[in-house]
């Protein structure tokens, strides 16, 4: 009867007097991958950890796959993952001893539980470390295994907590590719990061939880339609025409000298574009080039929270660009 992966109705969690979660209403399609972002502090642990049945809500109701979380939560256990900041890997065991245990632990039966250890070593490219202990593995190689080990029990729905926090590029890249694989195979994937490129690379739908509520919910591209902060970015011929650029313009504009560019706000109506071209020709200046940008999830975000992502997202971006 219910055919969203999650529903979530008016939930509410306080601790103590503190409310974190203050009506909470979301909706995520199967086969999807939402992404839930917020600032630190913002309740997406508490809200993952309710959805897991880790956590009981206040108020309000949350279903799994159908179940809800509070009155069936053996049934909403069976049919999901979950993998994040306190993950279920063991340093001391070897790779195929941690996914051996999840698969036990997923009632597969012998024979299955062996294959399909196999199988999540092969893919997720742990075949040559399966017999080392996983404390001698990388950063990348420990969050890999934990994402196999996530996936072992082939659950229909994963929760990835911050899958990708401290990985350098190259391995964020790489657990990028392992959650589409899965998401091709129709597994639901709710997403929280801290890294708006991640939510910009994997999710179908993006909601921003901030002061206790979800002030946005919809598709990057929508997102991104409804803020401000698209650019024009306009490079001149010379240093003169740069500024006269930059005189006709005023203060609220980017110059930069080396490239002989200056960036203006652009909410992309093409009578801006021309007021704009028609002041920098009456003021004599040349433009060669024009380049429009649409805002980043970053504008989005500060739009919204009134506050930057986390630093961190900052150097991230520019690495995977
Ligand atoms: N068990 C607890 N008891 C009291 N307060 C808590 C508890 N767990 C979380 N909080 C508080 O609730 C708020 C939300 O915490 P939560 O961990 O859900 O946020 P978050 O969005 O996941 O943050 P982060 O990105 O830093 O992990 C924070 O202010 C936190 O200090």
């Amino acid at each position: 009867m219910n055919h969203h992966a999650i529903e979530i109705s008016r939930l509410r969690k306080a601790y103590g007097e503190h409310e974190v979660l203050k009506g909470i209403d979301l909706t995520v399609s199967p086969g999807s991958v939402l992404a839930l972002l917020g600032p630190n502090g913002a309740g997406k642990t508490t809200m993952v950890n309710i959805l897991c049945t880790l956590l009981r809500p206040d108020d309000g109701s949350a279903h799994v796959l159908g179940h809800d979380v509070v009155a069936n939560p053996e049934q909403v256990r069976a049919l999901i993952g979950m993998t994040g900041q306190f993950s279920a890997l063991d340093d001391l065991f070897t790779g195929r001893e941690n996914l051996r245990l999840m698969a036990d632990l997923a009632h597969l039966g012998r024979r299955e539980a062996a294959a399909r250890v196999e199988q999540m070593l092969d893919r997720f490219d742990l075949v040559e470390a399966a017999d080392r202990p996983a404390a001698t593995y990388s950063g990348g190689m420990k969050r890999r295994l934990d994402l196999a080990m996530t996936l072992v029990g082939r659950p229909r729905l994963i929760f990835l907590d911050e899958p990708t926090t401290g990985l350098d590029p190259r391995s964020r890249r790489t657990v990028w590719e392992l959650v589409r694989d899965q998401v091709d195979e129709g597994v639901t994937v709710f997403l929280t990061t801290q890294y708006l490129e991640e939510a910009d690379q994997l999710a179908d739908q993006v909601a921003v939880l901030d002061g206790g509520r979800i002030v946005a919910d919809g598709t990057t591209a929508q997102l991104k339609h409804r803020a401000p902060g698209g650019r024009l970015e306009l490079r001149l011929d010379s240093e003169r025409s740069l500024r006269r650029a930059m005189t006709a313009i005023g203060e609220a504009v980017h110059a930069d000298e080396a490239t002989l560019t200056v960036t203006v706000p652009f909410d992309g109506r093409p009578a801006e574009l021309s007021g704009v071209l028609g002041l920098l020709d009456r003021a004599g200046a040349v433009v060669e080039t024009l380049d429009t940008r649409p805002p980043t999830l970053d504008d989005v975000f500060f739009a919204l929270t009134g506050h930057a992502a986390s630093p961190a997202d900052q150097t991230v971006a520019e690495e995977v660009a």
